[in-house]
């Protein structure tokens, strides 16, 4: 059975953390670069795409529901009386490759949770969506943990450095540079973005920005 990953996706205003560096166009536009990349990542592992939108977006053939309401009560919803398994990744996982993805979906456990950077959840995946109760924003990984544990389901924590990096912030674009080949990079590089020694190490520079420094 192709297991069906649940993107969720704000098109509108999204990555406002790149403010600094990016104008809400230029936001938008990365967005959906980023996107592409995580759809081609589902799609290699042989899973079934699913884009849960606030607002419409179209990506070649995958399909798009339309939930205005916020992360967790969408999550929720879709998630309310589906007994089939499912993951759910997010769309700012530029790194995530097929290899990552699958180590989602074959942990064995009833829940298996990839942590991101900062305390959040970048990768769920349940074996009978129905289980799952989303608690994103703040310490989520630490709410779904516990959520998990709690519940009597077996959890399994999935150690990946690719489904651990979310572009959240500037300095997080750098890994973009290094080890992602596709839409998100090309962006960047469309951009002018470029690589730069800053301080103490390395990160991304674009010409006569302020923020760089
Ligand atoms: N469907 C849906 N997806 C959301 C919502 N808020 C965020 N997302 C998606 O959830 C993922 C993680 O969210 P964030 O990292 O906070 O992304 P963001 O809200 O665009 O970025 P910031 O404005 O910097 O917080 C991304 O794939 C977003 O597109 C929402 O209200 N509904
Ligand atoms: C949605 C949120 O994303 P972050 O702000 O940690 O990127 C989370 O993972 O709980």
């Amino acid at each position: 059975m192709r297991i069906p990953v649940v993107i969720p996706y704000k098109p509108i205003n999204p990555k406002t953390r790149l403010s600094c560096i990016l104008t809400e166009n230029e936001r938008e536009s990365f967005a959906y670069a980023m996107l592409r990349d995580v759809v081609d990542a589902v799609k290699s592992a042989g899973c079934s795409p699913l884009i849960l939108a606030t607002a419409p977006v179209t990506l070649d053939d995958v399909p798009v529901q339309i939930l205005e309401e916020g992360l967790n009560e969408t999550i929720n919803k879709f998630c309310e009386g589906n007994e089939e398994p499912m993951a759910i990744v997010m769309a700012d996982l530029a790194l995530a490759d097929r290899s990552s993805i699958l180590s989602l979906l074959t942990s064995g456990g009833d829940l298996a949770i990839a942590p991101g950077r900062g305390g959040g959840t970048n990768g769920i995946y349940v074996r009978s969506a129905t289980l799952f109760q989303a608690q994103y924003y703040g310490m989520s990984y630490e709410k779904h943990v516990r959520y998990g544990t709690d519940t009597g389901l077996m959890v399994k924590i999935i150690d990946s450095f690719r489904l651990y990096c979310d572009i959240d912030e500037q300095d997080d674009l750098i890994e973009i540079f290094i080890h992602n080949n596709g839409y998100s990079r090309d962006w960047l590089i469309r951009q002018g973005f470029e690589i730069a020694m800053k301080k103490s190490r390395i990160g991304v520079k674009r010409p006569d920005c302020e923020s760089d420094l």
